[in-house]
C-alpha cells in the first residue's frame, strides 16, 4: 500500500547530502523536488531516518497531496517522527492544512499557504531540520507553483531529483540565491500508472475513514468556506420560482452574490439549458453528496476530514461522516468544502472544478 519505504540502498550522492546537512547551520529547511515517481518520498524517509539517528529533531511537511505518506490525502501535513520508521504512514501528524483535493491544479493558493504555515509551525516547535516533500507536478504551471513555494518558504537547501534536466526550468531563477543540490534518481525507482496511484489512495482513504460515525451538524454554528454557497443573500421566493420555471429546475438553495446567482438544483427532465455562466452558477445537488470537507480550527488548521452525505437546506443541517469525535468537532469553527467526491470505502467518484462551488 505504501510506495516508499526506508531503504539504505540509495545512490552514493545521498551520503554527500547527509554530510552537507550535518554541517549546515540549524534550523535548516530542505525542499525536495522531483517529477512523478522520482523517489522524493523515499529520499524524505531516508534523510529523516538517518538524521533522526544522528540525534536531530526532524520535521516532515508532506505536501504531496495526491500521493501522501502521512494520512490522509488531500491535506498538507506536519509530523515529527520520533523513532526510526519504515513508511511515512507511521508518522502521527501534529497539524494539517486543508487543500481538499488530490491535485495541486487550481489550488496553488492553498498549497503555498499550507506549506508556509506548516513550515512556520515546525520552526515554532523547534525542529532542527524541516524536510518538505512536494508533488510531482514540475512542468507547465508546476514550474510556477514550485517557484511560489520556494519564494515563500525560502528553503536553505533544495534537493533536485532529476533524470536529465527536467527541473532546470524551476531551478534557473534560484541559481544564485538558493543552495541547490542535483541528485540522481535511484535505478530502483519504479513508475506507477494512474490506476495504481488511485488504488494506493483508495487504501489510504479507506483506512482514514474506517471507524467513522455520521453526525448531523447545524451549519449555522460554523463558518462555511471553500465555496460561494453561503455568500451574499438568499434569493426571494419570487426569484426562485422564476428560475425554476425558466430552467425547469427544482431549486434547493439559492443565493445572490453581488449581481450573480448561485443555485443548488436538480434538473426536471433533460434538455439543453443555456445561460450565461457569468450571471449564474448552478450546481447539481448530486455533486454535494460524498463531497470531501474539512473541519477547520480557529487558527485555520484542519482538524480532520469528513464526507458530506447530504445537506438539508431548509434546516441548514449537514449529514457528515467523519472519524473525528464529538470533542474534536467542537474545536472546529469552520467547515471548508473540498473538490473531490469520495466514498468511505475509498472509491473516488470524481473531481469538481474549483469554480463549481
Ligand atoms: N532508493 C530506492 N530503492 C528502492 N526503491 C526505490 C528507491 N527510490 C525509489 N524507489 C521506489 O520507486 C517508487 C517511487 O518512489 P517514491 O514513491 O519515493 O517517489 P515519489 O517521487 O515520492 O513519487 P510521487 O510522484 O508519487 O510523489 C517507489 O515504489 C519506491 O519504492
Amino acid at each position: 500500500m505504501n510506495k516508499a519505504k526506508y531503504t539504505q540502498e540509495v545512490p552514493e550522492d545521498r551520503n554527500e547530502v547527509l554530510k552537507i546537512i550535518q554541517e549546515e547551520k540549524k534550523p535548516l529547511k530542505i525542499m525536495i523536488l522531483g517529477g512523478v515517481d522520482s523517489g522524493k518520498t523515499t529520499l524524505t524517509v531516508f534523510l529523516a531516518n538517518e538524521l533522526l539517528s544522528q540525534g536531530f529533531r526532524v520535521a516532515i511537511v508532506d505536501s504531496d497531496v495526491g500521493q501522501k505518506g502521512i494520512l490522509p490525502p488531500a491535506l498538507i501535513s506536519l509530523g515529527f517522527p520520533d523513532s526510526i520508521f519504515t513508511t511515512m504512514e507511521e508518522i502521527k501528524p501534529v497539524k494539517h492544512y486543508f487543500v481538499g483535493t488530490i491535485t495541486p491544479n487550481q489550488f496553488f493558493g492553498e498549497m503555498v499557504t499550507g506549506v508556509k504555515l506548516l513550515v512556520n509551525e515546525a520552526m515554532k516547535r523547534r525542529a532542527d531540520i524541516v524536510i518538505i516533500d512536494t508533488t510531482g507536478l514540475v512542468h507547465g504551471s508546476g514550474v510556477e507553483l514550485k517557484r511560489m513555494k520556494i519564494e515563500m518558504v525560502k528553503p536553505d537547501l533544495v534537493l533536485a531529483l532529476q533524470r536529465k534536466d527536467e527541473l532546470e526550468d524551476i531551478l534557473r531563477p534560484f541559481e544564485n540565491k538558493t543552495r541547490v543540490i542535483r541528485l540522481a534518481i535511484s535505478e530502483n525507482a519504479k513508475l506507477h500508472t494512474r490506476e495504481e496511484r488511485r488504488q494506493i489512495r483508495k487504501e489510504k482513504w479507506k483506512k482514514y475513514f474506517e471507524n467513522s460515525s455520521e453526525y448531523i451538524l447545524d451549519l449555522r454554528k460554523f463558518y462555511i468556506s471553500g465555496t460561494l454557497m453561503f455568500q451574499g443573500k438568499e434569493i426571494s421566493e419570487e426569484e426562485k420560482g422564476l428560475l425554476e420555471s425558466l430552467f425547469r429546475w427544482l431549486i434547493f438553495h439559492g443565493r445572490k452574490i453581488a449581481s450573480r446567482y448561485f443555485v443548488v438544483k436538480a434538473d426536471i427532465g433533460s434538455f439543453p439549458r443555456n445561460f450565461d455562466k457569468n450571471a449564474m452558477n448552478a450546481v447539481d445537488l448530486e455533486n454535494l453528496s460524498n463531497l470531501l470537507i474539512g473541519f477547520i480550527d480557529k487558527d485555520g488548521f484542519c482538524l480532520g476530514l469528513g464526507i458530506l452525505k447530504l445537506i438539508n437546506f431548509k434546516e441548514l443541517k449537514a449529514h457528515v461522516l467523519t472519524p473525528l469525535n464529538e470533542n474534536e468537532i467542537k474545536n472546529a469553527v469552520e467547515i471548508r468544502f473540498g473538490r473531490i467526491r469520495v466514498r468511505e470505502d475509498g472509491e473516488e467518484l470524481g473531481l469538481l472544478h474549483r469554480d463549481a462551488l
